[in-house]
């Protein structure tokens, strides 16, 4: 009598499989599987992992309810295993649940950490460490070498959050020799779809078996060295005061921030965490998705360099302001974010109460994935969908920064990405000195259409194979 009573309407899904539910639906790219079934199941769909009931989002319109309509109750995050490890057990903002502390920490990191005047003050660092970068691609121009865009890129953006967070020179760091390795480790074990988080009587014993676990203790070491090092490079030099450990150190000293709340070393550790991974990988991987789309369509890399050096040409120097007269340039960054978006399916959410969603239920605790892959690639909303072309954004005002559902790289609403303004400046200084100063050639024997396009999968989702473009130093740099 009981069941019948309280028998949901939930979204559709497919059929599943005893135990693990439809897992072994979700492949190795689960952003693509997802959008296949959602045209079969439908924009708003469930799916069950092992134990655990998930809905996706994948149109414009149920995203818009999870993102806006329904925030306030879906802005929560699931307890997920190996993130609650490498962010010292959720003392972070990305992965902590909706609480008073992800409430205090947020307000406290937009207001001091991810501002305007802040990514302004650290001008200085992107520009001398873009400068470094122009020399040494100057020098692979001499030689006629290739670069390897995805490596030189993670460097450079390694370096700069190196200096803004941390206060020190990448070089030197404990994490000089490895960060690549480190970095996309992380990447991995946070996306990956873990089996102690569907499974919790036999799950972790299956990650252990597959190397999960292990490799998650691995690169949790190696951040937790590389923190521990900044820590006491700041706290034997009282001079390090405007980078971003400084701030938290301040904060766990009560000198300025969170009122009442007692910020302790874990809190600061898992911020920088978020610094750290959230700062290196997704800064460097959008300027080599731009760089693989411009060589792939010779037509947009022509037209691009053609606006950029005719803004530059009569400056004395290059800066990140100069996008603002670049509308191409806006375009072309746009119409990558919609082709390869970094975290196809955002971070994982979660229903804090029992929901009615498009006239279905969602109960309590149930999963939410927001599947942007889905949404930036609907033929109803987007012409030509697969295709790379700019001009889409000419007489659309649709933009990515929050506010518009088609197109959402950084996320909408209460967990929308904080670091924006600062990633954005990185990728727009870089993308310029690269499209000014450098004309750019595949490697012997490749033409345009043999250019690679594939994604990997983690969390982040760079360009599978590295790109490797010859660059040929221009007359007037
Ligand atoms: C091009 C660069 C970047 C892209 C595309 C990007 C994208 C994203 C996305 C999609 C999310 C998840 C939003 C959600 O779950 O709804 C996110 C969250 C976050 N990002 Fe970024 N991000 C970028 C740069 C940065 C930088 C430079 C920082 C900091 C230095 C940063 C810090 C964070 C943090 C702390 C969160 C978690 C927010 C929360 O859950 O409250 N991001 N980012």
């Amino acid at each position: 009598k009981n069941t019948r009573k309280t028998k949901k309407n939930l979204p559709p899904g497919p059929p599943r499989l005893p135990i693990i539910g439809n897992l072994h639906q979700l492949g190795s790219k689960p952003h693509r599987s997802m959008l296949k079934l959602s045209e079969k199941y439908g924009s708003l769909m469930s799916l069950k992992f092992g134990d655990v009931s998930t809905v996706v989002a994948s149109s414009p319109e149920t995203v818009k309810d999870v993102l806006k309509t329904f925030d306030a109750d879906c802005c929560s995050r699931p307890y997920l295993t190996y993130p609650a490890r490498v962010s010292y057990n959720l003392n972070d903002l990305a992965f902590s649940p909706y609480s008073k502390y992800w409430r205090q920490v947020r307000k406290m990191t937009v207001i001091e950490l991810y501002t305007a005047k802040r990514v302004k003050s650290f001008r200085h660092i992107r520009e001398e460490e873009v400068a470094s970068f122009v020399d040494f691609i100057k020098h692979s121009a001499s030689l006629a070498n290739p670069v390897n865009l995805n490596k030189m890129l993670m460097k450079l953006s390694g370096s700069v959050i190196c200096k803004v967070g941390f206060g020190m020179n990448l070089k030197g760091s404990k994490l000089e020799n490895t960060y690549e390795e480190v970095i996309q480790g992380t990447m991995e074990v946070l996306g990956s779809f873990a089996a102690a988080d569907y499974f919790p009587v036999i799950g972790k014993l299956i990650d252990r078996i597959t190397g999960l676990h292990s490799k998650c203790e691995k690169v949790f070491k190696a951040m937790d060295a590389f923190f521990d090092q900044s820590i006491k490079h700041h706290l034997e030099d009282e001079s390090l005061t405007d980078d971003i450990v400084a701030l938290l150190l301040k904060m766990e000293r009560g000198e300025t921030g969170l009122g009442e709340f007692q910020l302790t070393r874990n809190h600061t550790k898992g911020i920088l965490l978020n610094v750290l991974i959230a700062g290196i990988d997704t800064s460097g991987h959008t300027i080599t998705w731009v760089m693989t789309h411009l060589i792939a369509n010779p037509r947009v890399l022509k037209k691009v360099q053609a606006e950029v050096r005719e803004v530059i040409k009569n400056k004395d120097d290059i800066t990140e302001e100069d996008i603002e007269q670049m509308e191409y340039l806006k375009m072309v960054i746009k119409e990558t974010f919609r082709i390869n978006p970094l975290v196809p399916l955002l971070v994982p959410r979660e229903a804090s109460k029992d929901l009615k969603m498009g006239g279905y239920d969602i109960p309590k605790k149930t999963w939410i994935h927001v599947n942007i892959w889905a949404v930036q690639r609907n033929p109803n909303v987007w012409k030509d969908p697969e295709a790379f072309i700019p001009e889409r954004f000419m007489d659309n005002e649709i933009d990515y920064k929050g506010l518009d559902f088609e197109l959402l790289p950084f996320g909408s609403g209460r967990r929308m990405c904080p670091g924006m303004g600062m990633g954005m400046a990185l990728v727009h200084l870089t993308l310029i000195n690269l499209l000014y100063r450098f004309d750019w050639k595949l490697p012997e024997g490749m033409e345009a259409k043999d250019v690679d396009l594939e994604e990997s999968y983690g969390l982040v989702c760079p360009k599978k194979v590295p790109l490797r473009l010859i660059p040929v130093q221009t007359t007037w740099t």
